[in-house]
């Protein structure tokens, strides 16, 4: 039996980007033995280009791409203010631009600034190890917290395409606790030119490369670009069917 009754879907917003391979992987994700994920097919397979589209969804996915011209095609659609609005709200995955998106702050915006739409208390780097000649794969450590991340034996490989880093996470016990879900290992990090000590202290924000606050999620690596669908799995399991299955809060 089903115990998701969606009154609309995750949808993918298809403004700029890499959208129609989280769509391909959504799509297998739905037809795989999964029962839980395959007594929703509703939940698949949408992309949104309008607020109305978007006023249909109960969660979304924003894909990597190029985040100023993702946030001015948002402000040219009408989808900026909605967008922000649904962040608040809604589940919602941002994968490297969307991850960009999602950020409270950044450093590293192009000239006359960046619109973000925030939500999460993480302070993000454009380009953060680079330009696209360094962009790179790298093996990710999954946190034993996030089950469905680690519950397969072979080690996820990270893509990271001109990608962002965490430069930064507030925390504030007035909101919901950030939880990381994954980092690279400290030789993935490009190391500074002025740096006398080549050591990166286990603590340092630019190892976190996935991680989850409430209802919102970012990553600074593409996962619609691997084979492996265990951050879409991660992300539907675990963030959005929750949202549906809590019991209404009192008015
Ligand atoms: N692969 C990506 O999504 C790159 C993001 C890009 N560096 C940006 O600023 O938007």
């Amino acid at each position: 039996m089903c115990d998701y009754e969606p009154s609309g879907m995750p949808i993918i917003l298809a403004l700029q980007g890499a959208f129609a391979e989280h769509q391909t992987t959504l799509n297998n994700l739905a037809n795989k033995s999964c029962t839980k994920v395959k007594s929703m097919p509703k939940l698949l397979s949408k992309l949104v280009r309008t607020p109305a589209e978007l006023a249909e969804c109960d969660a979304l996915i924003i894909p990597g791409g190029e985040s100023t011209t993702m946030a001015l095609l948002a402000r040219i659609s009408g989808l900026l203010e909605p967008l922000r609005e649904f962040v608040q709200r809604k589940p919602v995955w941002g994968t490297c631009a969307g991850a960009i998106l999602l950020a409270e702050s950044i450093e590293g915006s192009k000239k006359g600034g960046q619109e973000l739409l925030g939500g999460m208390a993480v302070k993000i780097g454009r380009n953060g190890f680079g330009s696209q000649i360094d962009s790179f794969e790298a093996p990710l450590l999954c946190s034993p917290e996030a089950v469905a991340l680690t519950k397969r034996p072979e080690e996820f490989v990270g893509v990271f395409i001109r990608a962002p880093v965490v430069l930064g996470i507030t925390e504030d016990p007035s909101r919901p606790k950030i939880q990381v879900l994954a980092k690279i290992s400290p030789e993935a990090l490009p190391k500074s030119e002025d740096a006398t000590d080549s050591t990166t202290p286990e603590d340092d924000p630019r190892l976190i490369v996935a991680l989850r606050q409430g209802h919102l999620v970012l990553t600074t690596f593409h996962p619609e670009l691997t084979k492996d669908d265990r951050f879409h799995e991660y992300f539907v399991l675990e963030v959005v069917m929750p949202t549906f299955s809590a019991p209404p809060t009192p008015s």
